[in-house]
């Protein structure tokens, strides 16, 4: 299945929603602009964009005279795709790097980096992972099971280990092994929680302080939000918290397969002007996908 198949599945909910205020009979009145704001707030996309939007689509319908179901449905999908923030480069293919992922507990983290690490092998880069969640036994040995099947090396140490230090020795390593793209699995945490936060934050600051002394030159240090798409509005305030704290380069949005409505894409892409940088649509090693705004946007507002 493509993406955009992947994604028509896993945005049904909110597209069947919105494609019945599409439903209207008659004249484009207040009861349809209201019903429309409220079908995007429904669909998690938040208050405040969901006004905003809903107030340009109803200000440009004035202006050009739009009146069909047809035509304010491809306003509104392009409307909504230009909340979205074009990322300056592919920052899993913009070697050499060392990404952090970071994230509340369960997002998709470890899955994630399992995927990226796969995918970048077979794009000809030479990654290398390093398992800094030190708190949970199972990502571990996960990692070093898609480590395995890709063939792409795994710097682990045991559970209980300082997991600063693992990002120093994972980087000793890509050093020495030569590797152009160094992803590092951090343990999830809330958001909420001052000591996990800043322990995360003396994490990423040991890993830039070594990624500058590479023998190659420094190496670029970015830092990954993974946000699990079904945890709605949530995912605002974890957004704001970890940007707020570590100074996020980018998002990966997990499990929209699943229940998820989507439009926390759209929320925290608008309040924090963050890309995304892909999007999870499964379990499976090949279950990831590069963000496509224009995509997204259609398979959102649906077709007639
Ligand atoms: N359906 C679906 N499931 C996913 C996706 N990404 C991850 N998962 C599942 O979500 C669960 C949690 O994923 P992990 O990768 O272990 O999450 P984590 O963020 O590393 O978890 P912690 O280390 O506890 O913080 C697993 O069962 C994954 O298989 C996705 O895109 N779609």
């Amino acid at each position: 299945m493509g993406l955009f198949d992947s994604l028509k599945r896993g945005l049904a909910r909110s597209r069947e929603a919105i494609n019945e205020v599409f439903y209207f009979g008659g004249d484009v009145d207040e009861d349809f602009w209201e019903e429309l704001e409220d079908t995007l707030v429904m669909a998690d996309m938040g208050a405040e964009i969901s006004m905003q939007v809903t107030d340009d689509l109803r200000d440009e319908a004035a202006r050009k005279n739009l009146t069909t179901a047809h035509e304010l449905r491809r306003a509104l999908a392009k409307r909504l795709e230009e909340v979205f923030v074009a990322p300056s480069s592919d920052l899993f293919l913009d070697t050499p790097a060392c990404v952090l992922f970071v994230g509340i507990n369960g997002a998709g983290k470890t899955t994630t980096v399992g995927k990226i690490a796969a995918a970048a092998q077979l794009a000809g880069k030479h990654p290398i992972i390093g398992s800094a969640d030190t708190f949970r036994a199972a990502a571990i040995e996960q990692l070093d099971v898609w480590g395995n099947r890709a063939g792409v090396p795994v710097v682990k140490r045991e559970r209980g280990s300082d997991p600063a230090s693992v990002c120093y020795d994972v980087l000793d390593e890509a050093d020495r092994q030569n590797k152009d793209l160094v992803l590092i699995d951090t343990a999830g945490r809330l958001h909420t929680s001052d000591e996990l936060m800043r322990e995360l934050a003396k994490v990423v600051s040991v890993t830039r302080k070594r990624a500058e002394r590479m023998s190659t030159g420094s190496m670029p240090v970015r830092v990954i939000l993974v946000i699990d798409a079904a945890t709605g509005q949530n995912g605002i305030n974890q957004a704001t918290e970890f940007h707020e704290a570590l100074g996020i380069d980018g998002i990966v949005l997990t499990k929209l397969d699943g229940t998820a409505k989507g439009g926390i894409a759209l929320a925290v892409a608008a309040r924090l002007g963050l890309p995304i940088l892909r999007v999870g649509i499964g379990e499976r090693i090949e279950d990831l996908q590069v963000f496509n705004a224009h995509d997204f946007a259609q398979a959102l507002v649906g077709e007639e």
